[in-house]
């Protein structure tokens, strides 16, 4: 399984118009090194910190020029064969008028998946008193085993991934807009999700400054024993990686540290 974690830059300096038609083009030429699944960062589009512009970049999903036009990109036009993509996160408009944070997901076959953030980082601003919280958890069927959705902030509510554990979660894939100021936080609990459920994590960050927030990169897959097997620095980069999903069975066979679980 080939993954391309695409670490991008979000930064105040670049229109976000300029972004997605510039983020398009990157993902095209990604799709053509043969990935099998590309994973994009979150609120790459308006910006995750950005939030006076959350508003008017905000759409229903089906109607997000962004996201169709990397839907073209996936399909290769609709011509195939199709690449699977995480879009990263957008801020989706509901019917009802409310901002949420939401992933989507696509995939080979009419495979459709879309996971609003369920928890909100900003405490008394931003996202907390912007969006709405999702309440579903959404896992992902794929060849290479079921993939379990978060975002960013996710990441600190570990009752969240042992959620997706019961959901059949094997790989876990995060797309997040990390600041700077507290990547070692990042980096940790990284690790720790996937000792702590035996995932292979794949997580996606941004750099650059975005709403004035230095934001800290380091985009990684770590593998289910805990090992990074490989970590981005600060600047914008793919981060492209092969690995064996097998290795998900084999070291829940080898250290069966789930079967002991006791407290749900
Ligand atoms: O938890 C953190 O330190 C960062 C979270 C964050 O930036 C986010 O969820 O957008």
């Amino acid at each position: 399984m080939r993954v391309s974690l695409m670490q991008l830059v979000v930064d105040d300096a670049e229109a976000p118009h300029d972004r997605w038609n510039r983020v398009v083009k990157l993902v095209e030429a990604e799709r053509e090194t043969g990935a099998d699944l590309i994973v994009l960062p979150e609120l790459w589009v308006a910006g995750g910190f950005d939030y006076k512009s959350w508003s008017d970049h905000a759409d229903p999903i089906a109607d997000s020029e962004p996201i169709a036009a990397l839907e073209k990109v996936r399909t290769h036009e609709g011509a195939g064969p199709e690449t699977w993509l995480h879009f990263g996160s957008y801020v989706e408009r509901a019917a009802d008028g409310t901002l949420y944070n939401t992933s989507v997901f696509r995939g080979p076959g009419g495979v459709r998946a879309e996971y609003r953030k369920i928890h909100r980082f900003g405490f008394s601003e931003g996202e907390a008193t912007l969006m709405g919280a999702g309440e579903e958890l959404v896992t992902v069927p794929s060849p290479w085993g079921t993939l379990g959705l978060a975002t960013c902030y996710d990441l600190r509510f570990p009752e969240l991934f042992r959620g997706l554990l019961d959901r059949g979660m094997e790989h876990l894939v995060i797309s997040s807009a990390w600041p700077a100021k507290r990547i070692e936080h990042w980096r940790v609990l990284l690790k720790a999700r996937a000792i702590e459920d035996q995932v292979f994590v794949f997580a996606t960050n941004c750099v650059g400054t975005n709403g004035g927030v230095p934001l800290g990169g380091r985009s990684a897959v770590i593998d289910p024993w805990g090992n990074v097997v490989a970590e981005a620095g600060t600047g914008e980069e793919v981060l492209r990686v092969d690995v064996d999903p097998a290795l998900v069975a084999q070291t829940r066979g080898a250290l069966p540290v789930l079967n002991d679980r006791r407290l749900r």
